[in-house]
């Protein structure tokens, strides 16, 4: 009613002014905080936080309307106090009153993204006198708490990047969607040299536990893995792996789908901490070689043509120094705790600035099967650690080149009655069978070789005085 007869300013008056007069007489201050943060990029942290921290509060018991949502994939309700609920909280003898406010749009705005339909805040209410106690240790013993129920409950989580299209045109679009993360390799079912898999490890257990040692050599808190090697020979699994290690999400960026450089950095911000970035395939992925250098020049020749002749298309598209920028850049350092993993067949291919040190950290070569990993795979499959085939297989896995991709699909049992005879007898079978493949490429190699070599030979011959031939051959 009031909204209806009192014009909208003499509102905004009358509200401004009840404000002043109950903070002249009233002996309590609050703090408000928004679902929405005022700040483009960061999300509204604060918010969910204090959501998490009272929802997992002992006070939350006495709040006599909650309200309960089943996180993806999780097997108990997480409950948070419902709008407009209020509870109190004992800290250090002092009490806090939460309450949750909701507010729908002014009737005079039109909203066209159901997003900012209405707006939610926690405000909390104290006595004066504990002004300093809220700002210097209770605000931030939320925060602390908040994070540490939102970490204990999550759902580890696989994104993707959407295509920019749908996104673009609307500010608070959302750039990655997500999938449950459920990949079950672990470092004890990776195949692999056990002493490279162990240094793997520690390295990533110093990464986990690194923050105040990354802060006091001046490096942002975040760490490269190149992985390198055939088809088949464990990189996509090894991330997982990794992941599972580390009780990480996993953003999966296909970048073939990122057409500029600013969209790259929007996608960078608005991934997590306690994160993989992985980019597959790189060398597949967009031609990076040689645009950093290019780029100077194509700025002269830009300045020569007129606006009206240019063509902006290579401003549009992602360029090696915009990757560059986006693993070890200045916005790179933004939030921390970020792994950025590149994947390839082919490390050759990689422009060397894309892969130093301090880039990509540290380079795994993920190579053929070797005994080691066989015997891990033996375990994994038919789960046996020793067998009378095991000598001769070691042997050929040192003569042949299988990737464990090939070894593993070998091993798998073609029935539920596991006959561990037939698969290590077909595994032999296969990698005689390469050696095999491999001696007569080999030996067309050479041939082929061979015979080129016979070609440049004449070709050479002809080449001199005939005179000369005539006398080496009589
Ligand atoms: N080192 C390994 N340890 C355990 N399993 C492996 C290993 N390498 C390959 N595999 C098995 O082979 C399958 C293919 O491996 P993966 O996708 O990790 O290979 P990749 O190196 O990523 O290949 P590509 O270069 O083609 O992407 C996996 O699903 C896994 O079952
Ligand atoms: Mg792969």
């Amino acid at each position: 009613m009031v909204q209806e007869h009192i014009p909208f300013q003499l509102q905004d008056h009358l509200a401004a002014l009840a404000a002043r007069l109950h903070a002249l007489l009233s002996p309590y201050a609050t703090i408000t905080i928004d679902d929405k943060s005022s700040h483009y990029f960061s999300r509204c942290e604060a918010f969910f936080a204090v959501e998490a921290y009272l929802g997992a509060s002992p006070c939350a018991a006495n709040a006599r309307r909650l309200r309960a949502d089943l996180a993806e994939g999780a097997d108990r309700m997480a409950l948070a106090v419902d709008d407009h609920e209020a509870v109190a909280d004992d800290f250090r003898g002092a009490t806090m009153w939460w309450r949750k406010t909701k507010a729908l749009p002014s009737a005079n705005v039109i909203t066209w993204s159901p997003r900012n339909a209405e707006r939610r805040s926690y405000r909390l209410t104290f006595h004066r006198r504990h002004r300093a106690l809220v700002e210097n240790a209770y605000l931030p013993h939320v925060l602390a708490e908040g994070r540490a129920v939102t970490v204990r409950n999550r759902q580890r989580r696989l994104f993707t990047n959407n295509p920019s299209a749908d996104w673009s045109a609307y500010d608070d679009a959302r750039v990655w969607s997500h999938v449950k993360l459920e990949h079950p390799s672990t470092f004890a079912t990776l195949a692999m040299d056990p002493v490279r898999k162990q240094e793997i490890i520690d390295d990533l257990d110093m990464f986990r536990d690194g923050k105040e040692y990354y802060a006091s050599v001046g490096k942002a808190w975040k760490r490269g893995y190149l992985l390198f090697g055939p088809p088949g020979t464990g990189k996509s699994t090894m991330i997982a792996a990794m992941a599972n290690f580390l009780d990480y999400d996993v953003y999966d960026l296909e970048l073939t789908a990122v057409k500029s450089n600013t969209e790259l950095r929007r996608l960078f911000i608005e991934t997590t901490g306690k994160s993989i970035i992985v980019i597959e395939d790189i060398d597949c992925s967009i031609d990076l070689t040689g645009k950093r250098k290019k780029k100077k020049k194509d700025k002269k020749k830009k300045k020569m043509t007129p606006p009206w002749a240019r063509d902006d298309d290579e401003e549009k598209k992602v360029t090696l120094s915009g990757l560059l920028n986006f693993i070890d850049g200045l916005w790179s350092a933004c939030g921390g705790e970020r792994i950025i993993i590149f994947t390839t067949n082919h490390k050759e291919k990689l422009d060397p600035a894309l892969i130093r040190r301090g880039r990509m950290d540290m380079h795994i070569e993920m190579s053929y099967c070797c005994f080691e990993s066989f015997k891990v795979l033996a375990k994994n499959y038919l789960g046996v650690e020793q067998h009378e085939l095991f000598g001769e297989i070691r042997r050929l896995l040192e003569e042949a080149d299988m990737s464990p991709a090939d070894v593993a699909e070998n091993l798998m049992p073609r029935s539920k009655t596991k006959d561990v005879d037939a698969c290590l007898e077909r595994l032999v079978k296969a990698l005689h069978e390469a050696k095999e493949a491999a001696l007569s490429k080999a030996a067309a190699a050479a041939a082929a070789a061979g015979k080129k070599k016979a070609d440049e030979e004449i070709k050479d011959d002809s080449d001199k005085d005939p005179k000369d031939m005539k006398e080496r051959f009589c």
